[in-house]
């Protein structure tokens, strides 16, 4: 197969005979060859076609060696566009100009009059970086990309309720100070929504906003997960880790779950705030670091405080301020503008014609518990206007499905009519509601660990 020619040259230089024979030679090696004799043409040249290499040359002007063209005509290239890669034409003997040249921007030069293998193999090398700094671009596109995304996922705080309103209120006046913030409510009532909304709005929002669940993660990984590890200090520690407080150095620390550290480590926890320094596990040496940190939980952490499985001075470390979000059910002038929210972030996702809910559907989700609170509402939404034919959802496009049961026990399906899923997830809500949303005593009784539990929530869209 005939190697496919790639890349397209521009070169700039007064000597007709040079460009001549530099193009009938290129053109044999390259996609498109353009020559030029008037530098003054480039910025033209250069909204018109997008160069991969640029050949110029440094002195335009009869008589006039001193580069100070070339330097000029480089610098506007890389004005017009950054990514520009020149490659400068030197007069033989002047390697303190090209010196000079590739301090100032250009990838590499080549010596007048120069051999043609020479030549080809300087292009080649400029046009293999050219294609890495599009790539380079490229990526830091969709990287800008994805963070708006998720600035713009996150961004939105729907509730017009009061108790929201003073939510909203807290998070204006606390988001700029430095204090620590305690963050209480159910699964899914938007915790850490929340956080994200105060490190977004502080001085710290250009840095990381790093994000631990302590739920998840094994009670043996928590002090190394946090505070990082020297290599071997534990099997599984192949390199030295910095943990999860020097990740988030300058920025927002947000520990969800705040509730399930184990009490041996709340004393370290409470430590490294006090001093405003980690030890990373296996060495002693201590590590300053400078974060903000946002803590949430959805257990009762002043309770667990009298039960003695909870620090009291290390919770009044935590709740300089305390945000606490109301469950769904005790808000529910906010339902309409969630669901119609919902409504129309899925509609575009899923390319259907619904445009809201209807008033029956309102006054049905109204009475109904959500004992998983806007997670579960978000959810029974999505799959709704999937599944739905009508063009304003009605209470059987949600209430129906089996993924939302009835509440009140007279109205269940009896056992005949139901398969292991739907016992399953029977039983999960029962337990759910049981214990006011908290996973892990729900967990417990259902014999789950929370982490299965959380993936059965997630499966069910409970
Ligand atoms: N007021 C709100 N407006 C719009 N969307 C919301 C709101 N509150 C929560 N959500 C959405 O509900 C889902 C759950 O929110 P989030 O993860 O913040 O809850 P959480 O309280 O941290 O949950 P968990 O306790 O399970 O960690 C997310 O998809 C979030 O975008």
């Amino acid at each position: 197969m005939k190697d496919q020619k790639l890349g397209k040259i521009l070169i700039i230089d007064d000597n007709e005979d040079l460009l001549k024979a530099a193009k009938i030679f290129l053109k044999r090696h390259f996609e498109q060859v353009d020559t030029e004799s008037n530098p003054g043409l480039i910025p033209i040249l250069m909204v018109n076609e997008q160069y991969d290499v640029i050949l110029l040359d440094m002195n335009f002007t009869k008589d006039v060696s001193s580069g100070q063209e070339g330097f000029y005509w480089l610098d506007r290239i890389l004005t017009i566009d950054s990514s520009a890669v020149v490659v400068l034409i030197t007069a033989y003997g002047d390697v303190t100009t090209a010196v000079k040249a590739i301090k100032e921007g250009a990838t590499d030069f080549v010596l007048k009059p120069w051999e043609n293998e020479k030549l080809l193999a300087t292009l080649h090398a400029a046009l293999k970086l050219r294609k890495s700094k599009i790539e380079v671009i490229q990526l830091k596109d969709q990287q800008q990309q994805l963070l708006q995304d998720m600035d713009r996922k996150f961004k939105d705080i729907i509730g017009q309720s009061a108790s929201m309103q003073k939510v909203f209120e807290t998070i204006d006046r606390v988001a700029a100070t430095d204090a620590n913030v305690l963050i209480l409510g159910e699964n899914g009532t938007g915790k850490e929504l929340v956080a994200r909304a105060i490190h977004r709005n502080s001085k710290r929002h250009r840095e990381a906003f790093v994000g631990v669940d302590l739920g998840s993660i094994t009670s043996s990984l928590f002090e190394s997960e946090l505070f990082g590890h020297k290599k071997g200090a534990f099997t599984d520690a192949k390199e030295d880790r910095a943990g999860r407080f020097e990740q988030a150095n300058k920025g927002t620390l947000f520990l969800d779950e705040i509730g399930n550290i184990p009490l041996t480590l709340q004393a370290k926890l409470l430590a490294t705030l006090q001093n405003r320094e980690v030890t990373r596990v296996g060495t002693n040496k201590s590590i300053p670091v400078n974060i903000r940190l946002v803590s949430a939980t959805n257990m009762a952490l002043h309770s667990m405080v009298h039960e003695n499985s909870f620090r009291q001075d290390l919770l009044y470390r935590l709740n300089t301020i305390e945000i606490t979000l109301p469950p769904l059910r005790e808000r529910q002038e906010d339902i309409p503008l969630l669901a119609n929210h919902f409504i129309d972030i899925y509609s575009k996702k899923y390319n259907k014609d619904i445009r809201k809910a209807g008033e029956a559907l309102i006054k049905r989700m109204q009475k109904y518990h959500w004992p998983g609170n806007i997670r579960e509402l978000q959810h029974s939404i999505e799959r709704a206007v999937i599944m739905s034919k009508h063009s304003v959802l009605q209470p059987e496009d949600l209430f129906t499905q089996n993924h939302i049961l009835p509440e009140k026990q007279d109205e269940m399906v009896s056992l005949e009519h139901l398969n292991i899923e739907d016992v399953e997830k029977i039983l999960i809500r029962k337990a759910l509601q049981k214990h006011n949303g908290h996973i892990t005593r729900a967990a417990e009784e259902l014999g789950l660990t929370r982490s299965s539990l959380y993936r059965r929530l997630e499966r069910y869209g409970l």
